[in-house]
């Protein structure tokens, strides 16, 4: 244990914005060391690591061998660098690192800087604290998985955005308590909503409104997670699931944050968009929810094959694992629903589709090529 702390203070100490040898561990040991001793924080944060989940971790044993946060990423085929201040000459400090290679890497810059922010405000002892309170996570796996049975085509996560960076503001005249409302009475089985301020126009206060507002539907908080502090942030406002993108997190990070949303409750949809991403998912023990997203991140190219052509060659061990697949983005006709449906997705995530058009939930039913029922 006093290797895990000697490495916690250093990251803790030196390196503020750093999360890693993942964000997990540095989260993890501050506040065992802390003394927190609220139910949460000892059920998931530090206690339930065992000895050999830490020290066998290939990660942690990288990391503590002089290995950056950035390399370890890199190992991993993640192409998404992250810009704490360098701690070993290799990480560089030249102007390759000054501009980001695209708008993944953009946000996820930007959500460095703002997790700091919202965590020097609000610390994460007090935010486990306000987790405690949120109303009890509903149940979004299930809710996924009777819509799916009881309509005969994939169950409908819809989407509250106001804007994307591909295409820019989506809907003037845009209310997320009201989108949410005619979603559900149109046959949602959960919603989606953006809590990304500067890309997406989106926030935590909207999502915490609409899960307020008298809706049934499990809520998603797609966030940009990088920091466990979110995961407990985004259920004090509510969140019954959270996203967590396998291009943007290291295994340890997913493993560890997987094992948080669990003991709050809370579902991850772990979203992928390519082999190597899907596979390193599949490693995982305890994935319930994976997205394909069809849209490339980086380039923002949408393209609906993906699906198929990620899933079709993991059939077999997506059932042998019981994991529910959503397929994500890009989805505007009935042909494209019915397409992934045959791929084998049981769920899909739609956003612009429905919101540029006046009423999203009549929306659905154009979609769906008929009306869902409750
Ligand atoms: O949508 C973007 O431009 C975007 C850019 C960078 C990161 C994420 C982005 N979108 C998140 C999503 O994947 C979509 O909001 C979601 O899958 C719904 O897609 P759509 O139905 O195409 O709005």
């Amino acid at each position: 244990m006093e290797s895990l702390l000697a490495v916690s203070s250093v990251a803790t100490v030196f390196f503020p914005l750093r999360p890693s040898p993942s964000a997990a561990l540095r989260s993890a040991v501050p506040v065992a060391a802390r003394g927190v001793r609220c139910a949460a924080a000892k059920d998931s944060m530090f206690y339930e690591l065992t000895h050999d989940e830490i020290f066998n971790s290939a990660e942690v044993i990288q990391w503590e061998s002089g290995k950056s946060m950035n390399a370890i990423a890199a190992a991993q085929g993640i192409r998404i660098r992250r810009r704490c201040q360098p701690r070993y000459p290799s990480e560089g400090t030249g102007a390759d690192r000054a501009i980001p290679h695209n708008i993944l890497e953009q946000i996820i810059w930007d959500k460095e800087v703002e997790v700091s922010q919202r965590k020097a405000k609000k610390p994460l002892q007090k935010v486990i604290e306000s987790a405690e309170h949120a109303p009890p996570p509903r149940d979004f796996v299930g809710a996924l998985d009777t819509a799916h049975r009881r309509n005969e085509v994939p169950a409908l996560i819809a989407e509250v955005k106001k804007a994307s960076p591909s295409r820019g503001v989506l809907r003037d005249h845009f209310n997320p308590v009201e989108i949410a409302h005619t979603y559900e009475t149109n046959g949602a089985a959960c919603l989606s909503i953006l809590t990304d301020e500067k890309h997406f126009q989106g926030s935590f206060e909207n999502m915490e409104t609409v899960r307020n507002s008298g809706v049934k539907c499990p809520v998603l908080c797609k966030e940009f997670v990088i920091d466990v502090w979110q995961i407990y942030y985004a259920r004090s406002k509510g969140a019954d699931a959270i996203l967590l993108i396998a291009a943007v997190l290291p295994d340890l990070d997913i493993k560890y944050m997987l094992r948080i949303c669990r003991n709050l409750g809370m579902t991850a949809l772990i979203e992928v968009q390519d082999d190597r991403e899907f596979d390193r998912v599949l490693k995982i023990d305890g994935v319930q929810l994976i997205g394909i997203n069809n849209r490339n991140l980086e380039t923002f190219q949408v393209d609906t094959t993906n699906t198929k052509m990620l899933l079709e060659k993991r059939r077999d061990i997506i059932k042998k694992k019981g994991i529910l697949v959503v397929g994500e983005s890009g989805l505007f006709t009935p042909e494209d629903i019915t397409y992934v449906h045959n791929t084998g997705v049981s769920a899909v995530l739609v956003g612009e589709s429905l919101l540029t058009q006046d009423d999203p939930g009549q929306a659905i039913a154009g979609l769906f090529g008929k009306e869902l029922l409750h």
